[in-house]
């Protein structure tokens, strides 16, 4: 049991991965389900922002209206599938900066190394939340929360789609204060460390790379 695990049940979520999980579909129709996918997750990585209470002019009267007490948080994607997730968030909050940390596994160590880094200053006061569909053995995901938090960041999120049990682990034990949410959490790792079902290789299919 992992407290800061959220995983998201919503009937339009559980269809969309469906169609993502399926090997058949093609990159186009992928990327669109993934940015759906992340719209869908960012609504509910973002229920709990704090609101205020403004004073709303309607043609008809006034009322007292609930409303954001922030500016939105900085959106920062883990290169390259979460580029295709974070596209919903950026649909969900349009006025949000946006960050990029380049992250590669090597597929025989398993372990990530950094390729770019691009935070914007605005990370520093509003937080951030993280993009990345895939947390397979978590070291990619570890190694962009402490880049994101060596940036300022005085709270973040980690939004993913397919969660490996041993990933949520690593991830809750080495920032035990970043909340998780994912659209699934699957049954286990394979040998090559991806994740079973999975949907495969998530910038690969994204992308149509090999
Ligand atoms: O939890 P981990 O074991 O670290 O694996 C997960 C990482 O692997 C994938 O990226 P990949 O390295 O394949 O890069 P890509 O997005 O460019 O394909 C995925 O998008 C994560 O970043
Ligand atoms: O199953 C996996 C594991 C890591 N990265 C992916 O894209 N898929
Ligand atoms: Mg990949």
């Amino acid at each position: 049991m992992v407290p800061q695990l959220h995983v998201v049940d919503h009937a339009l979520l559980a269809h969309r991965l469906a169609s993502l999980r399926d090997a058949a579909t093609p990159s186009a129709r992928f990327r669109r389900l993934l940015a759906e996918i992340g719209a869908l997750l960012t609504m509910e990585a973002t229920r709990g922002l704090p609101t205020v209470t403004a004073r709303v002019t309607t043609p008809l009267t006034e009322m007292d209206h609930r409303m954001l007490a922030a500016p939105e948080p900085v959106l920062v994607a883990v290169l390259r599938a979460g580029l295709g997730l974070m596209e919903g968030g950026m649909q969900v909050l349009p006025e949000a900066p946006v960050g990029h940390v380049g992250l590669v596994r090597d597929e025989h160590t398993l372990k990530p190394s950094q390729y770019m880094l691009r935070m914007p200053p605005e990370v520093k006061t509003r937080g951030a939340i993280l993009f990345d569909p895939m947390l397979a053995t978590g070291g990619s995901a570890i190694a962009a929360v402490q880049r994101v938090k060596e940036a300022g960041a005085p709270h973040l999120r980690f939004v993913c789609v397919v969660a490996a049990p041993e990933g949520v682990a690593k991830l809750a034990a080495a920032h035990p204060d970043v909340p998780i949410f994912t659209a699934a959490l699957d049954e286990k790792l394979d040998h090559r460390g991806f994740i079973v079902p999975g949907l495969g290789d998530a910038g690969d299919r994204c992308f149509g790379t090999e």
